[in-house]
């Protein structure tokens, strides 16, 4: 165990102590006595001085009733001296007795005491003091009859002042026996009381002095008690310090003056890896080594008589391992003079390490939050008690102006405070532990924000609290909005797309249903729209789009829906209507908008559009049924003439079905050998010479009979089956000119058609160099038509796929012209041998006085261009004339010959005349 010695300072109190208690009970039992004593003393002198005034009184008396005496011996002589002749002198001190005897009076009065005569006695001296005078005036006024009067009178006077002189002397004894008793009897009382006091002011220093020295002896006992049991506690403390530093967790260590260590507790030896016992004596700096990097000055610690609190200091153990450690020193005074210093000290390396890295992390958070870019805050209260500078800065304010005096309801709209009020009220009650949600908030300076908010409850100080995060949403909502918006408009015409017009529908249609109300589809498709786009460009086809948009929006009511499917497809929801009647009329009046030219810049255009209705509940209970109706519909208004409407009717639907089956019946119509080519021949007007023919596909369906290729076709080229159809075409029309040509006979030019999918996506200079190659055929009998639709769709492609054929010697056709918009320009560079005039300018001929201009027009182009003429359709022999009379040479149709089989063909070759009707096939 280490040393360890009485506490100093409880030895040193207590002996102090001790010392100044005795001294004051010794002041204390002097001052008792000095007071005990002077009061004995006053006590005493104050009855000596009452008996010694009862015996001048009692001497006074004796004195005065010497007086009487006196008096009344006097009392003759001064009869006699009254009687003496006149002019006898009056001895001078005649009236001395009568002065003492007043004096013995007054004297006697003075004390009080009753039981003397007084009254009487004054009365007595004041009557001889009258005759006295009254002898002197005698003697004074009749001295000459004043010898008879006192001889007369002077007996009586003499006998009466004797008499009284005796009464005076007799009361005077009287008074002098009465004074003597009086007086023995006040000497007496005098004597007792003094006794008596003596006695009472013995007995009581007497009874004092007892209670003095019980009180002492009291005292005694008391303070050797207490200095015992001081005694035993101080042995109990020391015990209880030996405990103490021995069982303490703090290190102590006792210093002397000269640094010397005077005590080490265990803990001090252990935390600074020194032995205990060993210790005591050798210099502090044996055991209380400081880092190199501590400047704490060991040497001063015990001779500093300042108390030291709290201090930090970083020491090496023995062994050199580093402890930090929280000293207090403390000096200690012996007897008044500075004897050293107790240090106390803790082992605080653990928590300076703890508290390091809790600095590090707070710095870290600190950190984390000040260079945030996202806001960070704490709502306490309904104030932000914190902000981080992000989330100010978002704000616009400082920091200070939002600390602690604003809150939610100052930054957040109006219109979503409610909710930002519901969310943090939540949390507070832990419905929820975290809550995302976005809001529009304010700015300092107004401006409207879009903020997305985290928070979560917690408390802070005892309070309830909201923490969270705050980011700045503004320009990704707007860029969500933008995309949004995008993702349900046309970027075109600014109109709803494909699947807002879906989402819409199916609003319109639930209402409907709600209110047993009508709605109608409307499927608009423009007519030749694609060329419009192809022959004048896609700025024009799009300014197109954008005013057909805007004539639509005029002719509809607003709260109907005007979409865009994409292409020239727009979609139109009537909502509410009545009958069919409605969308009829709606219909019409769409047609009617868009027959107004649209002006373009400088062009002036004129649109016509296919539409087809579908009617809720009629056609369709949900938007894609309707919606595809209405299509099936707007198809059927295609193949009525366009420029028109038309109702969907289930018939559509098994249209649609039938193409589903046909599509499957055509994939197996090549290897089945079910097509084949009919050949449509083509005369020169003027000779009516058969100068070519066109062929045209077939399709005989097994159980359908002959399928005609205007509803096949379509098909072939949706499935793509076209390809192969069409490959097969140019391989059956070139074997054909083979075998015509085999056969002797002079093969006549052939028209071969084109789809613009085979123009577009096959190799079809290819194809067609392989059909030519395969039937040794000369390239320039084969003529290959395409529309002036399909060279306009694909301006750039068709004309380098056109240039290509026409290197290789092979004729090109434009069909149907006319009809595609195509400009001179365009026209200009297309490697072409021939026009066709389409069958729709023909057909009105001659009544259709702008079918025979456009016809003129067409005739006198392919004039000026040096190509071949040949008009479609020419079914009367009017039609024929106008033709040949306006300069085109050739023509087919079916005046001069319908499409027939190859062998009539070859008999109209033989015969040198047209055939006039179909052929028939077995
Ligand atoms: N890509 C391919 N298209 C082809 C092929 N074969 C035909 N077709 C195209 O199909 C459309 C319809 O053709 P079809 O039913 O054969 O009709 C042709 C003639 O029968 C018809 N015609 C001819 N003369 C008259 C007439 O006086 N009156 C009248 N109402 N019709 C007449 O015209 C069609 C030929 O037209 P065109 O091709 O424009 O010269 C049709 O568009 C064909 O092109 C094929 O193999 N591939």
């Amino acid at each position: 165990m280490a040393k360890s010695a009485p506490h100093p300072m409880s030895q040193e109190f207590s002996r102090h102590r001790l010392t100044r208690l005795l001294w004051s009970l010794v002041l204390l039992g002097l001052f008792t006595s000095g007071g005990m004593t002077s009061y004995v003393a006053w006590r005493l002198a104050g009855i000596e001085t009452r008996n010694t005034e009862n015996h001048l009184t009692q001497q006074t008396m004796q004195l005065s009733l010497e007086q009487f005496r006196r008096l009344a011996s006097e009392s003759n002589s001064l009869t006699d001296a009254l009687l003496r002749p006149p002019g006898t002198e009056l001895p001078s001190s005649e009236n001395a007795p009568l002065a003492a005897l007043d004096a013995a009076v007054r004297a006697a009065r003075q004390h009080g005491d009753d039981r003397l005569p007084l009254d009487a006695l004054s009365e007595q001296v004041a009557q001889m003091k009258t005759l006295w005078a009254q002898a002197v005036q005698w003697r004074a006024a009749y001295p000459p009859v004043a010898q008879e009067a006192i001889g007369r009178d002077g007996a009586q006077a003499r006998a009466t002042l004797l008499a009284d002189a005796a009464r005076l002397t007799a009361s005077g004894q009287q008074l002098l026996d009465a004074l003597g008793v009086v007086a023995a009897e006040q000497i007496a009382a005098g004597h007792r009381q003094s006794d008596a006091a003596l006695d009472n002011a013995l007995t009581r220093l007497a009874l004092l002095a007892g209670t003095v020295a019980l009180a002492f002896l009291g005292l005694g006992v008391l303070i050797s008690t207490h200095i015992r049991r001081q005694f035993v506690r101080l042995a109990d403390l020391q015990q209880d310090n030996a405990l103490l530093l021995n069982s303490a967790g703090d290190g102590v260590i006792g210093l002397t003056a000269e640094g010397r260590l005077r005590f080490i507790n265990p803990a001090a030896a252990q935390m600074l890896g020194v032995p205990a016992g060993q210790m005591v004596g050798q210099p502090v700096s044996a055991v209380w080594q400081p880092a190199d990097d501590d400047a704490t000055p060991v040497a001063e610690l015990g001779r500093s008589t300042e108390r030291i609190v709290n201090r930090h200091c970083r020491l090496k153990r023995r062994g050199g391992t580093p402890l930090i450690v929280d000293y207090s020193a403390l000096p200690m005074f012996h007897e008044g003079r500075h004897a050293g210093a107790v240090l106390t000290f803790r082992d605080i390396s653990e928590a300076e390490a703890t508290k390091a890295a809790l600095l590090e992390s707070e710095q870290k958070f600190r950190d984390l939050s000040e260079k945030s870019l996202v806001g960070i805050y704490i709502i306490q209260k309904g104030y932000f008690t914190y902000v981080n500078p992000h989330f100010a800065n978002i704000f616009g304010y400082t920091r200070e102006e939002i600390e602690g005096r604003l809150g939610p309801q100052d930054l957040a709209h109006p219109d979503d405070f409610e909710q930002v009020q519901r969310n943090i009220d939540k949390r507070l009650r832990g419905d929820v532990h975290s809550i995302d949600y976005r809001i529009r908030c304010r700015r300092k300076d107004g401006t409207l924000i879009h903020v997305e908010l985290l928070g979560s409850a917690t408390q802070y100080g005892g309070e309830p609290a909201i923490i969270g995060t705050l980011v700045d949403i503004t320009e990704r909502t707007r860029a969500e909005t933008r995309v949004q918006y995008q993702a349900f408009h046309d970027s075109l015409t600014d109109l709803p797309n494909r699947l807002l017009c879906h989402d819409r529908l199916e609003q319109a249609l639930k209402t409907a249903r709600r209110l047993h109300q009508r709605v109608a589809v409307l499927f608009l498709d423009l007519d030749r729209f694609k060329h419009v786009n192809d022959s004048l460009g896609h700025p024009v086809g799009d300014a197109l789009l954008v005013a057909v948009a805007g004539r639509l929006l005029h002719a509809v009511r607003q709260s109907d829906t005007v979409a865009r499917l994409g292409g020239d497809e727009f979609i139109l929801v009537l909502e509410a209507i009545d009958d069919h009647h409605t969308p009829a009329a709606i219909a019409q009046k769409i047609q009617h908008a868009l027959s107004e030219p649209i002006q373009l810049d400088d062009q002036e255009l004129i649109v016509t559009t296919s539409i087809g209705i579908s009617l809720f509940p009629d056609d369709g209970e949900d938007a894609q049924t309707l919606i595809k109706n209405a299509d099936a519909a707007m198809y059927q208004a295609k193949r009525g003439g366009r420029s028109t409407y038309a109702f969907y009717s289930p018939e559509l639907t098994l249209t649609s079905t039938n193409w589903l089956s046909l599509e499957s019946a055509l994939r197996r119509a090549v290897p089945r050998g079910e097509l084949y080519l009919d050949y449509q021949p083509q005369f020169d007007l003027n000779d009516a010479r058969l100068i070519g023919a066109e062929a045209l596909l077939r399709w005989r369906h097994p159980e359908r009979g002959l399928i005609p290729p205007a509803e096949f076709i379509p098909l072939a080229e949706e499935t793509g089956l076209i390809l192969e159809i069409g490959e097969w075409v140019l391989n059956e029309a070139c074997r054909q000119l083979a075998e015509w040509r085999d056969r002797g006979l002079t093969p006549p030019r052939l028209a071969v058609n084109l789809s613009r999918v085979q123009l577009a996506r096959s190799d079809l200079l290819g194809t067609v160099t392989a059909a030519l190659g395969a039937h040794r055929i000369e390239p320039h009998q084969l003529e290959l038509e395409i529309t002036e639709h399909c060279i306009m769709e694909h301006a750039e492609a068709s004309t380098r796929v056109l240039h290509a054929l026409r290197e290789r010697g092979i004729r090109v056709a434009i069909d149907d012209f006319g009809t595609g918009y195509s400009s001179l320009a365009c026209l200009k560079q297309l490697p072409i041998d021939c026009l066709k005039i389409d069958r729709s300018f023909i057909a009105d001929i001659p009544q259709d006085t702008s079918n025979q201009a456009i016809v003129k027009a067409i005739i006198a182009l392919g004039q000026l261009m040096q190509l071949d003429i040949v008009a479609e359709g020419v079914e009367r022999d009017e039609q024929r004339h106008f033709l040949r009379d306006n300069g085109c040479h050739s023509a087919q149709g079916y005046l001069l010959g319908h499409p027939v089989a190859p062998a009539t063909l070859e008999a109209m070759f033989a015969a040198g005349s047209p055939a006039t009707s179909p052929a028939k096939r077995s």
